[in-house]
């Protein structure tokens, strides 16, 4: 990808009283009482909009939170609104939409320096439609465009690809800079041998990424809900686990390219299952082969810790995007735990360790560990995506240095 412009290099009479369109990812977990769980995210946003409010521009900023389908409360970016405005100093005003005329009375009414929040632009379907109308009601808001959302860049989304068509110009923040100066050199040319773990709940958009994996990496580990896919197309009962059943011809055929390639594939030999998806559940560990009807596998098992910790001995670099399981219950963090463990241990003798993801570095961040980590990337999707050796939208949309 070529080298974009970036926000660092547009001068105080470029955003001086402007208004600028920033996209941000505040996609941070929550719990049950919609309190932040886990503020990386939040605080890899502060050096781009502290930049911003220094020269005194009039700073929109733009997020998803979650997939909601439609307008949904518990989806609302009103949560991030007490930690980013203690990050920042200021009051972030918190607008109730991401579009209309509400929100452009609040941006008119924006002090040079001043801060809106709009509500989650996922709550219009147009935004992942990357639809132009929705892109140019966005774009109407505002007279210039940053994106920092590095998270999001893989997604051509309006908020993050269509709208720099209507605004110019449009240029990097300094997180997405970051991530891409640190992950383009490290994962297109890594230090061998190469393992990635990829683990988590989006099965779906991330088993399409283990094909490119199996072309760059020397061991390939798989955890968390992917797993389950795969064994069912080996034929084993998998109870009530989470299954992509269009994806079952996939993972045989994954199965059979890693043996051709001579990649090393490591599915979890044992599992901790769980008789309901709770904290509380009932809970023990199986063989991956003996599920049995009615319960779900939520973390991996100690054997598969074993394993997996021995193999990751003999690497160079690591790139690990997706918890072992269910890692927001106690009773199912122990997977995900010990391979934090492992991995800060490897980093100690030298061993680059990348973790993306917003579920998994804060899984890293709840044992205390991120600061071992070599690098800790606001993006596990997108950080896969640049490992595959594809460009991301979102960086490709903005304008050339
Ligand atoms: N076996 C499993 N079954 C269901 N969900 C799982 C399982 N293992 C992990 N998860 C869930 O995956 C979620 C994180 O997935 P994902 O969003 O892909 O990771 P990241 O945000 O790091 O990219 C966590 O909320 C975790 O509870
Ligand atoms: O959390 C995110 O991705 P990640 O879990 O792969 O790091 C981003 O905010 C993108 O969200 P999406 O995968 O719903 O498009």
């Amino acid at each position: 990808m070529a080298t974009k412009r970036s926000v660092g290099d547009l001068k105080e009479a470029d955003v001086k009283g402007k208004r600028v369109f920033v996209r941000v990812d505040l996609n941070v977990p929550l719990d049950e009482n919609l309190k932040v769980t886990d503020d990386t995210r939040i605080r890899a946003t502060v050096p781009t909009i502290k930049y911003l409010m220094e020269r005194g521009a009039r700073i929109i900023l733009a997020s998803h939170l979650g997939r909601p389908k439609g307008v949904t409360p518990k989806y609302s970016l009103k949560p991030v609104v007490p930690r980013l405005s203690e990050l920042l100093g200021v009051n972030v005003e918190m607008a109730n939409d991401s579009i209309g005329e509400e929100v452009e009375k609040s941006i008119a009414a924006l002090p040079n320096g001043g801060i809106v929040l709009l509500e989650n632009v996922r709550f219009y379907k147009e935004e992942e439609k990357n639809d132009p109308e929705f892109a140019k009601k966005l774009a109407s808001l505002a007279d210039l465009y940053v994106n920092d959302a590095f998270g999001t860049a893989h997604r051509a989304h309006a908020s993050t690809e269509g709208v720099t068509k209507f605004l110019k110009p449009s240029v990097a923040g300094f997180l997405m800079q970051k991530e891409l100066d640190y992950l383009v050199g490290a994962v297109t040319n890594p230090k061998k041998p190469f393992a990635a773990i990829v683990g988590g709940s989006k099965v779906s958009s991330k088993i399409g990424v283990i094909e490119s994996l199996l072309e760059k990496v020397d061991i390939l580990i798989l955890g968390g809900g992917m797993i389950f896919t795969f064994y069912k197309a080996q034929g084993y009962s998998v109870g009530s686990s989470l299954v992509e059943e269009d994806k079952l011809g996939l993972a045989t055929s994954l199965l059979e390219k890693a043996k051709s390639k001579g990649v090393s594939l490591l599915l979890p030999t044992d599992v901790v299952i769980a008789d309901k998806f709770a904290a509380d559940a009932d809970s023990k560990i199986v063989p991956a082969s003996g599920i049995p009807d009615g319960w779900m596998g939520l973390d991996i098992g100690p054997d598969s810790i074993k394993t997996f910790s021995g193999a990751l001995e003999s690497t160079k670099t690591i790139i690990w995007n997706g918890p072992m399981g269910v890692f927001e219950f106690e009773k199912f963090a122990v997977g995900t735990e010990a391979i934090a463990k492992k991995l800060a241990d490897l980093s100690g003798t030298g061993v680059t360790t990348i973790i993306g993801g917003g579920d998994s570095v804060a899984a890293v961040e709840k044992v205390g560990l991120a600061d071992k980590m070599s690098h800790i990337s606001t993006g596990g999707g997108a950080s896969l995506e640049l490992l595959e050796g594809k460009s991301l939208p979102g960086v490709l949309a903005l304008d050339d240095a």
